[in-house]
C-alpha cells in the first residue's frame, strides 16, 4: 500500500486523511438507485453492508465494499495509467483526457473526487483550472454529457424567480456567475463559458472548504457575438446576439433579485464579464448585494501582493513602493483594477493624493500608450490617463518598446489577453531597467495568451529578474544548478478566502476595507528569505492555509466595519472577541474536508 506509507509521511492537513473518526451523519431524501446517480451522496463501492440494506442499495452494487483509500488508490491507478497511454499525443488531446476522467469523476461521486482534487491539488489545478479549463470552454459543447450548475438564458425573462426554485439545495452559500463574454484571453465564448465558474467553484471547494452541496455555477445566456459559435450545429447556447443595453441589464437584474429572493446572505462572484459590464454591474450591485468582481477585485489583490512582494525582493522597504514605476499593459478590467488598487495603496503609504500617487504608473491598451490625447477613451481608464505634462517625451499611443526603453519600468505588468506581446525586444529593454531586480508579471490566461514564457522571461530580461504568470509555468533551469523561480500570480489566491471569509462574517457587502485586508495578508504571506529568492506567492499545496489566514483578514474586516451580522451559531459579538489566531482557526474549523459520512434517510 504505497499510498498509505506515503499518507503517513505527510503534513498536518494530509494526516486527516483516512482518519477512522467517523464524521456527522449526514441526511439524504432518496433512497435504492437515486442515491447512486446522485454524486452528492453516492459512495460507489464504499457503501458498507448496512447503509445499503438501510438505503435499499443490496443487491444494485456488487458485493464487494470497497473502502475510500482503496477507491482513491485505483482512481489514481487510473489516471497514471493514462497518463502513460497518452504518452506521445499533443497536448491538447492529452489535457483534455485528463479533464474527461476527472469530470467523469465528478459527476459520479464528488467526494472522492474532492478528495484527489484536494491531495494532488497543484498536479490537478492546471486541469480543472487554467490552462486547460480554457480549452474545455472552447469544446465544451461537444464535450457536454451532463449538466452541472444553472443556465438562465434570455428567454427566461420573466421566469427566473420561480426557476431559481428548481435547484436542489436549500442553501447556496456561494455562486460563481459569469455571461461567457470575456472567457480568461479567449473572448466571447457564449453558453460554453459556463465551465470557468465550474472551474472556479472547484477551486472553492479545494482552497477554501466550501462545502460542494453549497456551490452553485451559473451561466448567464444572454447570445453571443461569436460567430463560429452561432453557425456550430453542436452550440448549446441561445443562437442570437448578445443582449445590450437595458435589455441585457433587465436579465442580470432579474437574476440577482432572485437568487437574494431565494437565498439573501449567497454570496454572488462575478466572473469573466467583458469589460464594460464588468465595472457597470459592480457599481450597480456592491452597494446591494453581497458580491464582487474577481476579475477587477481579486485580481487587484493579487497583483498588488505581488508588487510589494517585488519591492521586498529588491532589497528595499516597502514604503519604497511609493517610488516604483510600473508598467501597465492592458486596460481592461484586471489592469485598470489592478491600477486602482495600486494607486490607493501608494496614497495611502505617501499621504499624497491619488492624483500624486498616479505619476509613477503607465498604462498600455492596444492604441498604445493611453494619455489625455486620446479621444474616445473608457471612462473607467480615464483616471489613468497620462498628461501632456507627465509623457517625459513620450506621445500618445507611444507602443510597449517605447515606454519600456523611455521609463525603464521596475516592473512590466500584462493583462492583455494577448500572447507574445513582451517580445524578445520588450524582454531585452528590461535589462536596463532601474531596479537591481525588475520584474515581469504575465498575467493573462491561458498559457498561450501569456505576454511571454518563463523561459523567454529568463533568457532575454536576465537571470535576475522576478517572474509571475497568470498560468503556471516550470521553473526555468539556468544551467549551473540553478532555477528561475516561476510564480503564478493568479486571483485563485484570494477568492476563495475573499468567499469564505465574507461567508464566515455574515456581512451582506464585501467592502474595499476587506479586499485591501485580504490582500495585505497575501502580501505579508511569504518569509523574507522566500522573497528573496523572488518566490512572491506560497505554493498552490498550500493553498487552504493561505486561504484560512486571508478569510480571516477578510472576516476581521468585516468585524471591524461592523457589518459582521455572525453565521450559524456563532454571533457577531462572539466574531468581535475573537482574536486573530481565534479567528484563523475559526475558518479552518469550518473548512469542508471530504470523508464519507453515515448517511441517513429522511423522508
Ligand atoms: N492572472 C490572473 O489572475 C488574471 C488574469 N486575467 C487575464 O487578463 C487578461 C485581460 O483580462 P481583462 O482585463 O478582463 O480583459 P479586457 O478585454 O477587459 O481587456 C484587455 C485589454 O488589453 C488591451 N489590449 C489588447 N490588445 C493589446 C495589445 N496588442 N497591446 C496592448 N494592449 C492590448 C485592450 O485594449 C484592453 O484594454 C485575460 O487574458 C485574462 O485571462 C484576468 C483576470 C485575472
Ligand atoms: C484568472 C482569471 O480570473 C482570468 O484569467 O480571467
Ligand atoms: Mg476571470
Amino acid at each position: 500500500m504505497w499510498k498509505l506509507a506515503r499518507f503517513a509521511a505527510t503534513s498536518l492537513a494530509r494526516s486527516r486523511r483516512f482518519s477512522t473518526a467517523i464524521p456527522g451523519p449526514c441526511m439524504v431524501h432518496k433512497r435504492g438507485a437515486d442515491i447512486l446517480h446522485d454524486p452528492w451522496f453516492n459512495k460507489d463501492t464504499g457503501f458498507p453492508l448496512t447503509e445499503r440494506d438501510r438505503l435499499g442499495l443490496r443487491g444494485l452494487l456488487p458485493p464487494r465494499v470497497i473502502s475510500f483509500e482503496h477507491q482513491y488508490e485505483r482512481f489514481m491507478n487510473s489516471y497514471r495509467s493514462l497518463e502513460k497511454n497518452t504518452r506521445g499525443q499533443s497536448d491538447k488531446f492529452v489535457s483534455l483526457a485528463k479533464w474527461r476522467i476527472l469530470n467523469r469523476l465528478h459527476d459520479r461521486n464528488e467526494t472522492l473526487y474532492y478528495r484527489v482534487l484536494i491531495d494532488n491539488i497543484k498536479e490537478f489545478a492546471p486541469i480543472i483550472y487554467t490552462p486547460t479549463v480554457g480549452l474545455v470552454c472552447q469544446n465544451y459543447s461537444g464535450l457536454y454529457r451532463r449538466p452541472r450548475g444553472m443556465y438562465f438564458s434570455a428567454k427566461d425573462k420573466g421566469e427566473m424567480m420561480s426557476m431559481i426554485y428548481n435547484w436542489p439545495a436549500n442553501q447556496v452559500d456561494m455562486i460563481v456567475l459569469t455571461d461567457g463574454s470575456r472567457i480568461l484571453g479567449l473572448g466571447d465564448l457564449g453558453v460554453q463559458g459556463i465551465g470557468i465558474p465550474i472551474g472556479k467553484l472547484d477551486m472553492y471547494v479545494a482552497a477554501a472548504g466550501m462545502n460542494p452541496q453549497r456551490i452553485l455555477p451559473v451561466m448567464l445566456d444572454v447570445g453571443t457575438n461569436n460567430q463560429k459559435l452561432l453557425e456550430d450545429p453542436l452550440y448549446l447556447g441561445v443562437r442570437q446576439p448578445r443582449l445590450e443595453g437595458e435589455e441585457y441589464l433587465a436579465v442580470v437584474d432579474e437574476f440577482m433579485e432572485a437568487v437574494h429572493a431565494r437565498w439573501p446572505k449567497a454570496i454572488v462572484q462575478f466572473e469573466d464579464f467583458q469589460m464594460k459590464w464588468a465595472f457597470e454591474t459592480l457599481y450597480r450591485y456592491r452597494r446591494k448585494f453581497c458580491m464582487f468582481n474577481d476579475d477587477i477585485q481579486g485580481t487587484a489583490g493579487v497583483a498588488l501582493a505581488g508588487l510589494l512582494g517585488t519591492v521586498r525582493a529588491q532589497g528595499r522597504p516597502l514604503s519604497d513602493f511609493v517610488n516604483q514605476k510600473i508598467v501597465v499593459v492592458g486596460a481592461g478590467s484586471a489592469g485598470l483594477g489592478v491600477l486602482k488598487m495600486a494607486v490607493q495603496a501608494v496614497s495611502r503609504m505617501s499621504g499624497c493624493s491619488e492624483t500624486a500617487a498616479k505619476s509613477q504608473f503607465y498604462l498600455i491598451d492596444k492604441n498604445g500608450l493611453v494619455t489625455t490625447e486620446r479621444s474616445n477613451l473608457d471612462p473607467a481608464a480615464v483616471p489613468f490617463a497620462k498628461h501632456q505634462s507627465d509623457l517625459e517625451g513620450l506621445a500618445e499611443g507611444a507602443s510597449i518598446i517605447e515606454v519600456v526603453k523611455k521609463i525603464k519600468p521596475h516592473v512590466l505588468v500584462g493583462l492583455s489577453g494577448v500572447g507574445g506581446i513582451f517580445n524578445e525586444e520588450v524582454l531585452k529593454a528590461m535589462r536596463e531597467s532601474v531596479s537591481t531586480k525588475p520584474a515581469i508579471f504575465a498575467m493573462s490566461n491561458p498559457t498561450m495568451n501569456a505576454e511571454c514564457t518563463a523561459t523567454d522571461a529568463f533568457n532575454h530580461a536576465g537571470e535576475n529578474i522576478v517572474f509571475a504568470s497568470g498560468s503556471p509555468f516550470e521553473n526555468v533551469n539556468l544551467g549551473d544548478g540553478k532555477f528561475g523561480h516561476v510564480n503564478q500570480a493568479n486571483n485563485m489566491y484570494l477568492f476563495p478566502g475573499i468567499g469564505l471569509g465574507t461567508l464566515l462574517s455574515g456581512a451582506r457587502l464585501i467592502t474595499d476595507g476587506m479586499l485591501q485586508e485580504a490582500a495585505e495578508c497575501l502580501a505579508s504571506y511569504m518569509t523574507e528569505e522566500d522573497i528573496h529568492k523572488g518566490i512572491l506567492y506560497p505554493s498552490i499545496d498550500c493553498i487552504r492555509n493561505v486561504t484560512a489566514e486571508v478569510g480571516a483578514a477578510v472576516l476581521r474586516a468585516a468585524v471591524v466595519e461592523g457589518l459582521a451580522e455572525g453565521h450559524g451559531d456563532v454571533g457577531s459579538k462572539e466574531l468581535a472577541h475573537m482574536s486573530k489566531e481565534d479567528t484563523v482557526g475559526y475558518v479552518r474549523e469550518n473548512m469542508w474536508f471530504p470523508e464519507y459520512s453515515p448517511l441517513v434517510h429522511e423522508k
